[in-house]
């Protein structure tokens, strides 16, 4: 029988807020160096006192290969959790690669190394409670219990975003002042109106317009006095299709809401005399603050994300060639709109292990090849690589992503 060796993290002993972890800080082996394992180890803190480093062997089995991070000007943890200035962190990627446990592991990483922190999610499917083991539910800040500085996390609830689009866009050119123009005979501005296509933009809301407008939501939130504590902002972003189509969004809906601005102008100037019969001008008003406020946040949100003093876009992917060609393929877009990209996490890689079963041996040899893909891929082989072991156990709550964390971030 083979003899297993298990990436066992034995969270319950491993306190989030100890400052002498258990745990050696990078269980990750240089290139050029084999790992050595005692086999039937069960948890972590057992396994380390007996990994050693020896110098490679050839066919060894045991072999990690590493991918060389090319980038050696891209600094580390260090650099990202230095400085006071406020910092922003978007980690994005294919669905189920382990975005939300990189986004909350840094998230928990920045709070224990003295900032006050903000994770966000902006997937429409949340999974961020789920991660921290808590109810972050309700669209509003809640605070994270476990870390040693404090940690607040929101979940922006989609939909009453949406909705609150939705408002703003109908009572200023959608399908109320529509009905309205039609009943005073103005056809020539509807059609304008038609042409924006915005009743089909709201009713059958492309993908990212959900993500385009929670983050626009959080960067009115971060314009309120009571965010101003917070320094790193994490942003657990939607999966990768979502990401591409929000990165043209608010070009799209900056230029939709400008011209839809104009048509209220004259729209007010032809209707001024009716206006006041009717008594609306006051809400119309109201009404067209708030989308340009709305407009002039998509601004920012588009500005924000391309900003590379303050801003950094994170890819995480799986050791499978179909996830590597995708993120490829989300870094080139994201080099594209000028996003700032510096690493690339390889979540979920096989633990060495000192005898492999047939399944892991076949499984270890395809995750080869993907890191492989990855060396000689234009788009990625220039990012710092950071390689994240798949561990036996769900990553769940504080002390966990703490464990996880301290593997990632260094
Ligand atoms: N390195 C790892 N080892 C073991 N389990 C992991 C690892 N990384 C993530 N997981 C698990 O995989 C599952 C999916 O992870 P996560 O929710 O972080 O992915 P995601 O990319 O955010 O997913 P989605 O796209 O659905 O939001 C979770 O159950 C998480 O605990």
């Amino acid at each position: 029988m083979a003899k297993a060796v298990a990436w066992h993290a034995s969270f319950t002993s491993y306190s989030s807020s100890s400052s002498s972890s258990p745990f050696p800080r990078n269980p990750i082996v240089p290139v050029g160096f084999s790992l050595s394992l005692s086999p039937r180890i069960h948890t972590l803190s057992s396994a380390f006192p007996s990994l050693s480093i020896k110098p490679k062997r050839p066919n060894s089995s045991f072999e990690v290969r590493s991918v060389a991070a090319p980038a050696e000007d891209i600094a580390g943890f260090d650099e990202m959790v230095s400085g006071t200035e406020r910092k922003y962190y978007m980690l994005g990627g294919k669905g189920g690669v382990g975005k939300t446990s990189c986004a909350a592991s840094l998230a928990v990483k920045f709070a224990n190394n003295g900032h006050h922190t903000l994770v966000v999610s902006t997937d429409p499917a949340h999974s961020l409670s789920d991660s921290f083991a808590q109810d972050l539910t309700g669209g509003m800040l809640v605070p994270v219990e476990g870390p040693d500085f404090p940690l607040f996390a929101l979940e922006i609830n989609p939909d009453k975003a949406r909705e609150e689009f939705r408002d703003a866009t109908k009572n200023n050119g959608g399908t109320g002042v529509k009905e309205f123009m039609d009943g005073m005979g103005l056809g020539m501005l509807v059609e304008q109106l038609g042409e924006l296509k915005l009743g089909e933009l709201l009713d059958t809301p492309p993908p990212g317009l959900d993500e385009a407008i929670a983050i626009s939501k959080v960067m009115q939130f971060l314009e309120s006095p009571q965010y101003n504590m917070f320094t790193r902002i994490v942003f657990d972003t939607a999966p990768t299709g979502h990401t591409l189509r929000l990165l043209s969004l608010p070009d799209f809906l900056d230029a939709s809401i400008g011209k839809i601005l104009k048509l209220r102008q004259k729209i007010a100037s032809a209707t001024s005399a009716i206006k006041s019969v009717f008594g609306q001008e006051e809400t119309k008003q109201n009404a067209a603050d708030k989308l340009e406020r709305l407009r002039e946040r998509m601004v920012k949100v588009r500005d924000l994300f391309r900003d590379a003093e303050s801003t950094e876009f994170v890819i995480v992917t799986i050791p499978t060639v179909m996830a590597v060609s995708e993120s490829s393929r989300l870094s080139a877009s994201l080099k594209k709109e000028n996003v700032p990209v510096k690493r690339l996490i390889v979540n979920q890689i096989l633990p060495p292990s000192a005898s492999d079963c047939k399944f892991c041996a076949v499984k270890r040899k395809d995750q080869m090849r993907a890191l492989d893909v990855i060396q000689s891929d234009p788009e990625l082989s220039s990012l710092k690589l950071i390689q994240s072991p798949l561990v036996d156990m769900e990553i769940r709550g504080v002390p966990a992503l703490k464990f996880m964390g301290d593997i990632v971030w260094k």
